[in-house]
């Protein structure tokens, strides 16, 4: 499903991420390990086109230009933030729906000559939210403001958005981060139920345990390269793995 290819990004003299090759199929979940400062954000930036990156990137068969986010958007990629971009201002259905913006039907011409047809995209769209806050246990929440959302839902109304556009490809990074250890089993559980759906997902986070329980198989990155990658269990003997987690230098 997403087959990324010399992914390669430098910021001045820094190489973040050198020739990476990364392949996930749909069903597959993927995750992404490393030291801190390996790549592993910044190959997922490359990934959703918010960073300037060489390489090549294809979704489902189909090419993708590179550092073009709303082009990555519209191939069917899509991301969850580290940090909740939540709007407060917004009830919850209206922070999903705003992830999914439809201009084609916008203007005089939306206005007055496709009216019917806007409305249907409109309906379309919001179902699609309404089916995400509900796929993420947060439908009862829609038309209450974001405001009053514990910090646990707010990182699952920043999936149910990511869910809105139903996407091919689902990035995450540091899904479990603030967590507790009942909200990271649903997570858990919504992630494994999102990959069975068909899409293929990539995971960066630092709990271990959570990445092991989760993902079918990890990448792991070291200084922007791929040191290894497998079922959890091979991975974590790879002594150039172990070697990079305790920091024993010439891994690169
Ligand atoms: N915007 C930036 N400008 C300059 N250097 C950057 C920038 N973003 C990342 N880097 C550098 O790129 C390298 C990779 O960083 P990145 O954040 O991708 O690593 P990471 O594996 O996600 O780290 P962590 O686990 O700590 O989040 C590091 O050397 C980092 O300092």
């Amino acid at each position: 499903m997403l087959r990324a290819e010399r992914i390669t990004v430098d910021f001045g003299g820094v190489r973040a991420v050198a020739g990476v090759d990364l392949e996930v199929g749909a069903k597959e979940m993927l995750g992404l390990v490393g030291p801190n400062g390996s790549g592993k954000t910044t190959l997922l930036n490359a990934v959703c086109g918010v960073v300037t990156a060489r390489g090549a990137l294809t979704v489902d068969g189909q090419r993708v230009r590179l550092s073009r986010p709303a082009a990555t958007r519209a191939a069917g990629i899509a991301r969850v933030f580290q940090a909740p971009q939540i709007f407060d201002e917004l009830s919850c259905l209206e922070n999903v729906l705003l992830s999914s913006p439809d201009g084609r039907l916008v203007g005089l011409v939306g206005a007055v000559a496709a009216r019917p047809a806007m409305h249907r995209r409109e309906r379309r769209r919001e179902e699609a939210a309404l089916r995400a806050m509900t796929t993420v246990g947060l439908a009862e929440f829609a038309h209450t403001s974001s405001k009053t959302l514990s910090y646990g839902q707010r990182r699952l109304l920043e999936l149910a958005r990511a869910l809105a556009a139903e996407p091919k490809v689902l990035l995450l990074d540091e899904p479990s981060a603030g967590l507790n250890d009942a909200e990271t089993a649903q997570l858990a559980q919504l992630l494994r139920e999102t990959r069975d759906a068909g899409l293929a997902v990539v995971v960066v986070d630092h709990k271990i345990d959570f990445l092991d329980s989760l993902c079918d198989r990890l990448v792991v990155l070291e200084l922007g390269k791929v040191i290894a990658q497998g079922p959890p269990d091979e991975v974590w003997r790879h002594q150039q793995v172990i070697n990079a987690y305790l920091g024993v230098a010439g891994n690169a």
